[in-house]
């Protein structure tokens, strides 16, 4: 059988990469073109030694026309404001995109722009947009020519909290996310705040209630319980390369043990290989899930102030970025989900 052709764009950047590195291993792609404007006509491993004697392609600029003249399937891993002014034209020459930005998440009147402080992409585009939260939307993002891949933190938050919400076993108000991300969540351009001798040893919280993904969250939590939800969303740096915890707090509206929530999650997310659920008395680490697609989640509900804490982790570059966007891809052309995916966590 013939191979999908792959593009990437942004392949110079972290999650670029790691899309790389992903799909060199999977068996139904191949890579036929990799885009980075700054490193034009360099060979990758010239840019990125790591990569000698593994893959030896050139990076190209970017040109929508080449691009769609040779791939099956277009990946942007670029920041928001770029994949915007490309997608429309591949969409409309009928080249799957998916899109690891911000750029077609949020669906609201006015809140790209709000959020982003870019201008909204085209209105009749953003509506065939499909929310690639794996788990969630299979069949939509199987039939869509447009996957608008979740940002890190609302995969690790709405994955740990949806399935109680939905259940009505919490109060959606009283949701608070405490979220802590490592360094290359921030990209691969460096600036002050990621200074080696400012992170290492220091935690410091960023973006309170400024964070562009506050309405990426509600917009879905609002939508799956179809209501108006407002979260409370903190965001810390911590010392890390990769690994993102979100350790989320609700208040409980009737008496459950942490056993009865565990059954709950363990049913809910039975037939979802890379969502890995915690015994009692056991909570994950970003460690547990390093360079892995999977999700891990704990609980603890705490019977004397009747709240509930669930604590999910992800990597960053990959369930948060990367490995979704393969998972979403295998979704759309019809593999099996963990295809080129199951890869043990690197572990110390
Ligand atoms: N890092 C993470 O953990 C996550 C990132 N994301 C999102 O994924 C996207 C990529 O993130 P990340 O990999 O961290 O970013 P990086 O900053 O590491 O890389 C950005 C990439 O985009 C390319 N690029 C920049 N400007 C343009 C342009 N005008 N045209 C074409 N390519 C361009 C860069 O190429 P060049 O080097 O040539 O400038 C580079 O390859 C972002 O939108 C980010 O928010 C989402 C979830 C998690
Ligand atoms: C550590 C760090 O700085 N992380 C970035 C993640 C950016 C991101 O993924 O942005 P989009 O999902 O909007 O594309 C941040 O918190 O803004």
């Amino acid at each position: 059988m013939e191979l999908v052709k792959a593009g990437i764009v942004g392949a110079s950047g972290y999650s670029g990469l790691e899309l790389i590195r992903l799909l060199l291993g999977h068996p139904e792609v191949e890579i036929e073109t990799i885009v980075s404007p700054s490193n034009a006509g360099f060979k990758l491993n010239e840019v990125f030694p790591h990569l000698t004697n593994i893959q030896n392609c050139e990076f190209d600029a970017l040109d929508v026309n080449d691009l769609a003249s040779k791939v099956d399937v277009v990946f942007f891993a670029t920041p928001a404001g770029i994949s915007s002014q490309s997608i429309p034209s591949l969409i409309e020459m009928g080249i799957p995109c998916i899109d690891l930005s911000g750029d077609f998440r949020l669906k609201g009147n006015g809140l790209y722009e709000e959020w982003y402080n870019h201008s909204s992409p085209p209105a009749q585009v953003l509506e065939q947009a499909v929310y690639g939260l794996s788990e969630f939307y299979p069949e939509e993002i199987a039939n869509a020519n447009l996957i608008a891949n979740p940002g890190c933190y609302p995969t690790a938050s709405l994955l740990g909290i949806l399935p109680i919400i939905q259940q009505d076993w919490v109060d959606p108000s009283s949701l608070i996310i405490d979220g802590k991300s490592g360094l290359s969540g921030a990209g691969r351009k460096t600036s002050l705040a990621a200074h080696f001798s400012e992170v290492n040893e220091n935690v410091s919280a960023y973006k309170l209630g400024k964070h562009q993904h506050i309405p990426e969250i509600e917009q879905l939590l609002s939508m799956q319980i179809e209501k108006e939800i407002q979260v409370t969303f903190a965001t810390h740096l911590i010392p890390l390369t990769r690994g993102m915890m979100c350790s989320m707090y609700m208040n409980l509206l009737t008496e459950k043990t942490t056993n009865q929530v565990i059954e709950l999650y363990q049913s809910f997310y039975e037939n979802h290989p890379f969502i890995r659920i915690m015994p009692e008395g056991k909570w994950p680490t970003p460690k547990g899930v390093a360079g892995s697609n999977y999700c891990d989640i704990g609980f603890s509900v705490d019977d004397r102030t009747n709240r509930i804490t669930v604590i999910s982790v992800i990597d960053n570059l990959m369930k948060g970025a990367a490995g979704q966007a393969v998972q979403n891809m295998n979704l759309r052309f019809g593999f099996a989900e963990t295809e080129g995916l199951m890869l043990s966590p690197v572990f110390p």
